[in-house]
């Protein structure tokens, strides 16, 4: 088991990481994911004891990485894909890991088998693609057969098929009983691969909780219901029988209503007692991407000046920058109407401040959310321009796990081994 107490990281002024407490347990595929610059790297990091936390404690098993016990055999990661060096054959690459940690070499092979890298053993890895180097990657974090792996994005660059089995590998390293901790980008991904997510935004925990949950705590579930669009005093009059039975109704793009607080069969009563004709009456349940964007929206640090969200978000003024999530609460105004309980309101035309006004559309209070930070929060402060990016040189490179990444050019005895 992975658990962080209290871990922040501050680069300078810079704070990383925040007061982050979280446990990853063995037995299931935990996703890791946050806004770019959120501090998902910084955090794997700390784990991994490549950098030192400025308060708090990580430890894996009870230990803090460094005082693990033969380390290599116990915890493997892939960080960075690119951290090898490139004059070296794959195979050798693997085998200066393997001899580094007293690993057999046949284990090389087996891996190299594994990732499907056979065939290009010995191959220069400055010669390999994207996907190529992540399968490398891959190969070296499972090369101690460890009991933990850590992946930051491990499916970068993959072709459909690695991505599939990546997804593979990783639910059957977890079936085995081991630690899984991964991060992505890929929602759609992370909703087949994961069972249990940690959600962090700006250096914060946002949310703990197993996917299912998280789903459902940042997203309402609802009915699609479509009038034949011949007559749009039908769909008027349907809006109105259901808005006095009950239901929260709000006009989808398509000329659809989207409707809440309302069970389908009676929508459907409804509709027939007041002879509305249905042309689509359909469950939905928001995507995993689509919760998370809720939940994130407001821990989005960089953003596109032409992103425009699709429609998906009500507007804000120009200049307004949308609150900080809640941890627990998700995201508010963002896409789907929350539940009925949460004492919904209609959206109106967007007035100026005040950031409270955003609570109208607060998603539900989630189990497992992650307690309010202590001690002064760095992120009150208003989102700030992207800053340029220095990455720290690790202060120690655990074998195999992330691989130093020299220039080096290769050397006889690499290419005579
Ligand atoms: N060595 C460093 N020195 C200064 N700032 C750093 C350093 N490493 C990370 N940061 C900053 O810490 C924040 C978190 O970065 P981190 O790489 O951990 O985010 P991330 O969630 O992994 O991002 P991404 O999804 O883009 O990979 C960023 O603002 C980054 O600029």
């Amino acid at each position: 088991m992975i658990e962080a107490v209290g871990l922040t990281k501050r680069y300078g002024d810079k704070t990383a990481v925040h007061n982050l407490s979280f446990q990853v347990r063995p037995g299931a595929v935990t996703g890791f994911l946050g806004p770019n610059g959120s501090g998902k790297s910084t955090t794997m990091r700390m784990i991994l004891g490549l950098d030192n936390p400025t308060a708090g404690t990580v430890t894996i098993g009870g230990y803090p990485y460094r005082k693990l016990p033969n380390a290599a055999r116990q915890v493997g990661a892939l960080l960075d894909a690119k951290a090898v060096h490139g004059g070296r054959h794959a195979r050798n690459h693997l085998l200066c890991l393997a001899q580094l940690s007293g690993i057999p070499a046949r284990r090389v092979d087996e891996v190299l088998g594994v990732v499907g890298l056979q065939d290009v053993a010995r191959k220069r890895s400055k010669g390999f693609s994207l996907g190529m180097g992540q399968r490398l990657g891959i190969a070296a974090a499972l090369l101690g057969d460890p009991q933990v792996l850590l992946f930051d994005e491990p499916v970068n660059g993959l072709d459909p098929e690695g991505i599939l089995w990546v997804r593979n590998l990783m639910k059957s390293l977890a079936a085995e009983g081991r630690t899984v901790f991964v991060s992505s980008h890929l929602m759609s991904e992370m909703a087949l691969t994961a069972d249990h997510l940690i959600v962090i935004g700006r250096g914060q925990l946002l949310s703990d909780m197993s996917v299912t949950d998280f789903i459902s705590a940042n997203s309402a579930d609802f009915a699609r219901v479509r009038t034949p669009h011949t007559d749009p005093a039908l769909r008027e009059k349907l809006t109105s029988a259901l808005t006095e039975a009950g239901g929260h109704v709000l006009p989808e793009q398509d000329g659809a209503l989207r409707v809440t607080g309302l069970p389908l069969p009676r929508i459907s009563d409804l509709a027939h007692e007041c002879d509305v004709r249905l042309w689509e009456l359909s469950p939905h349940q928001a995507s995993l991407e689509e919760a998370y964007m809720r939940m994130t929206q407001g821990a989005v640090d960089y953003r596109s000046t032409v992103d425009q969200k699709a429609g998906l978000q009500q507007p804000l003024p120009p200049g307004v920058q949308p609150p900080m999530p809640v941890p627990g609460q998700g995201q508010p105004g963002w896409y789907a109407p929350p539940p009925p309980q949460q004492g919904y309101a209609p959206p109106q035309p967007f007035q100026t401040p005040p950031a409270a006004s955003y609570g109208a559309y607060g998603a539900p209070g989630a189990p497992g959310a992650a307690p309010a930070p202590g001690g002064a929060n760095p992120y009150a402060a208003p989102a700030q321009a992207p800053a340029a990016q220095t990455p720290a040189a690790p202060s120690a490179t655990p074998a195999p796990a992330p691989a130093p990444a020299p220039d080096a050019a290769p050397t006889k005895s690499e290419d005579a081994r």
